[in-house]
């Protein structure tokens, strides 16, 4: 089953009425529900673009419309065991906190309190039906993602640790390690943990939406249901991400400036991972943002929904365009419909998640059983649920603080090894199917295999990142060959003249590197810099390929053979540059607009030399990419390197200077002096 992508055009706000209107839901026939979404093309107003989705809500569905067409069917579908995830993807002011959490009255209403509502109504009914024979139990966690980093929302803000919770990948999902979750037994209880929890969320105000959400909040709603000694789990995610903006427009401070950039960066990936999947890609670029981790789309099992909000203005006519785009691409990721196994409980009843206010996932030792049968019934399990069974009243509150606390701890440099000191591990809630070992075929002979030796030596490095290069190559070229049907004979000639022997080693490396991401030893940030380094020599450019290997030796360090390369690439380089020096004196200077540079030279602190140095370091891959000479690759780059030092506590991860940037991996003086004579103050 593919990922539903559905697409919510919001009304018009209050201050909105005179603006203008270009976005609409339209349908195929006269007699058929809308779905596409029609907008001009903005390069030539008379012509239309057509997206189409599997609904189109326009601007005067209610709250309860949307629930009941796109969530309220799923219910039935988590009670039966299959994990369900509905996400909120757009630009920032388009409805997505509005259509998952809803407003104050009772009919304004989000998906998150409806869905919670008819959880709550259902397991009712099931204790109802059953004489109490079955009982089901709902426990929530709920946990933001802010700046890329994990952040609890059911804990008080003063708990956090500045690097957040990390995350893991246990049995084909990612958790949460660390992460609180409480039990819920009715609304009104979900209502006050939900709201205390919102109050964590930070918010801050930008100029173009003052309640805009700066972090992607995420809900899980456990569902158990116990009959007899059997257990059935399944969890309803809901995500409602922050929205991507252009930081211009808002005019953001330095502050809001890095918090885009974390949130342009993971929706990029997103976006990204949309585009792998949907191409076929092998290798979905999941890791490189905590959200496109844990919302794994097109991996994880069950039923994704994602709801795609709009705003009807022109003035977010490109933003709309963009994440139509995007989303339209969805439609085609597969999602195994896979439900979760019944297990077994184990005799001695764990700590019950009932018990506390406030607890840990305790420990649930769960063993994957199919047809077994027990006859040993938990009889006190029966007296426990004796518990008052009150209908669902009034919904109230669910709002964000007004003024944001400054609650959220200051990012500081890792300690090495900081991740050692955070809390065990939550324990897998359930054994999974052999069916979540599908996720990933390719791999899978290999999981069996102990794990790999930590060293390896320069020679085989050097042959894996050859033949990962001319597959990475070999593919680009695929893809921009004109005639579609091409790409997967090239790759598959590629792939047919790569011997086993090779194509295993190659998987090694794959795994090598997931492994030693997930160990967070950064093995794979340098195996990763030696790719890029291959790749910028194919491409020509020795200056990077010198900088991304010089970058790649202190984790492989006095490999041999990559320390010659490194000498060839310098020597070759100032041969190059010592031409390009004489080129350069021969030369007219360069008009550098009329600044106070007498001399002709890009001066370190010049207004344009400001604004070079506050784009790159804002590793907002849009505003750099904008930059002249800055192609998306460059662009991606820079940003993957000055995070790399960042997370590293590496001083260089802020640049400082037009010198410094000059030397990053893949920068170089021409790059620099192009971007810097080509920005306008
Ligand atoms: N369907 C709707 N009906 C009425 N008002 C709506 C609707 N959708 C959005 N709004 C209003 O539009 C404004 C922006 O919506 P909202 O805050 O939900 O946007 P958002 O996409 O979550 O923004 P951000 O990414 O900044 O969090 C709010 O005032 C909200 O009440």
């Amino acid at each position: 089953m593919s990922v539903r992508v559905v697409a919510r055009i919001r009304p018009l706000l209050d201050n909105e009425l005179d603006k203008d209107i270009i976005v609409r839901a339209d349908s195929v026939a006269q007699d058929k529900s809308n779905t596409l979404v029609k907008i001009p093309n903005p390069k030539n107003e008379s012509e239309e673009f057509s997206f189409a989705f599997n609904s189109v809500y326009d601007r005067s569905t209610s709250q309860e419309a949307l629930f009941t067409s796109e969530v309220a069917p799923h219910v039935k579908s988590l009670f039966q065991g299959l994990d369900v995830t509905i996400f909120a993807y757009g630009v920032t002011g388009t409805g997505k906190t509005h259509t998952m959490r809803g407003g104050l009255r009772l009919a304004e209403r989000g998906v998150i309190p409806r869905l919670l509502s008819n959880v709550f109504r259902r397991g009712k009914r099931i204790a109802k039906d059953t004489n109490g024979d079955s009982t089901v139990e709902v426990a929530l966690s709920y946990y933001e993602i802010y700046n890329d980093k994990v952040f609890d929302l059911l804990e008080p803000p003063e708990k956090r640790t500045p690097s957040g919770l990390p995350l893991r990948e246990k049995e084909g999902k990612t958790i949460v390690v660390g992460l609180s979750e409480r039990s819920c037994e009715d609304l009104k209880d979900f209502e006050r943990l939900y709201i205390e929890a919102n109050n964590n969320r930070v918010t801050a105000a930008t100029k173009l939406n003052a309640h805009s959400s700066r972090s992607h909040a995420i809900l899980r709603v456990r569902v158990t249901q116990t009959t007899g000694d059997t257990v059935r789990e399944s969890t309803a995610s809901c995500i409602d991400l922050a929205g991507s903006e252009d930081n211009r427009r808002t005019e953001n401070g330095k502050e809001r400036l890095i918090e885009s950039a974390a949130i342009n960066k993971s929706l990029f990936v997103l976006s990204q991972c949309i585009d792998a999947i949907s191409r076929g890609d092998k290798r979905i670029p999941y890791r490189e943002s905590k959200m496109t981790r844990i919302l794994s789309l097109g991996q994880n099992n069950g039923i994704t929904i994602m709801i795609l909000n709009l705003a009807p203005l022109r003035s977010y006519h490109l933003d709309t365009l963009s994440s139509l785009n995007v989303s339209s691409r969805a439609k085609r990721i597969e999602v195994r419909e896979v439900e979760n196994e019944v297990v077994i409980k184990p005799a001695t009843k764990p700590a019950s998640v009932l018990g506390g206010a406030m607890s840990r996932q305790p420990l649930r030792p769960l063993a994957n059983a199919h047809n077994v049968h027990t006859g040993s019934v938990l009889a006190a399990k029966a007296a426990e649920k004796e518990k008052a069974d009150k209908p669902a009243k009034l919904f109230s509150v669910f709002v964000d603080k007004k003024t944001p606390t400054s609650t959220r701890p200051v990012p500081s440099k890792r300690a090495p090894g900081a991740l050692s000191d955070i809390s065990e591990a939550r324990p897998s809630k359930v054994a999974r199917s052999s069916h979540s070992s599908l996720a990933r075929p390719a791999l899978q002979p290999l999981q069996q295999k102990p794990p790999p030796q930590v060293s390896m030596s320069a020679e085989q490095i050097e042959a894996m990142v050859e033949k990962k290069v001319a597959e990475i190559l070999a593919s680009r070229a695929a893809q921009s060959a004109p005639i579609a049907e091409e790409p997967p004979v090239v790759i598959s000639v590629q792939n047919n003249q790569i011997s086993d022997e090779v194509k295993r080693r190659l998987e090694a490396l794959e795994k090598r590197v997931e492994d030693s991401r997930s160990n967070d030893d950064g093995r794979s940030d340098g195996l990763q810099l030696l790719l890029k380094a291959r790749q910028a020599k194919e491409l020509g450019d020795d200056e990077a390929a010198l900088q991304f290997y010089e970058s790649a030796l202190p984790y492989f360090p006095g490999q041999a053979k990559l320390i010659s390369k490194i000498e060839k690439l310098r020597v070759k380089l100032a041969k190059v540059e010592k031409v390009e020096k004489k080129k350069r004196s021969a030369r007219p200077p360069i008009d550098l607009g009329g600044e106070d540079d007498k001399e002709n030279v890009m001066p370190e602190t010049s207004p344009r030399t400001k604004k070079l140095l506050e784009i790159v370091n804002s590793r907002d891959l849009v505003l750099i990419k904008g930059l002249h000479g800055f192609g998306t690759k460059k662009a991606q780059d820079l940003v993957d390197i000055l995070n790399l030092r960042g997370e590293k506590g590496d001083e260089g991860s802020r640049v400082a200077s037009l010198a410094q940037l000059r030397m990053l991996p893949g920068m170089g003086s021409r790059t620099v002096e192009k971007a810097y004579e080509a920005l306008a103050v």
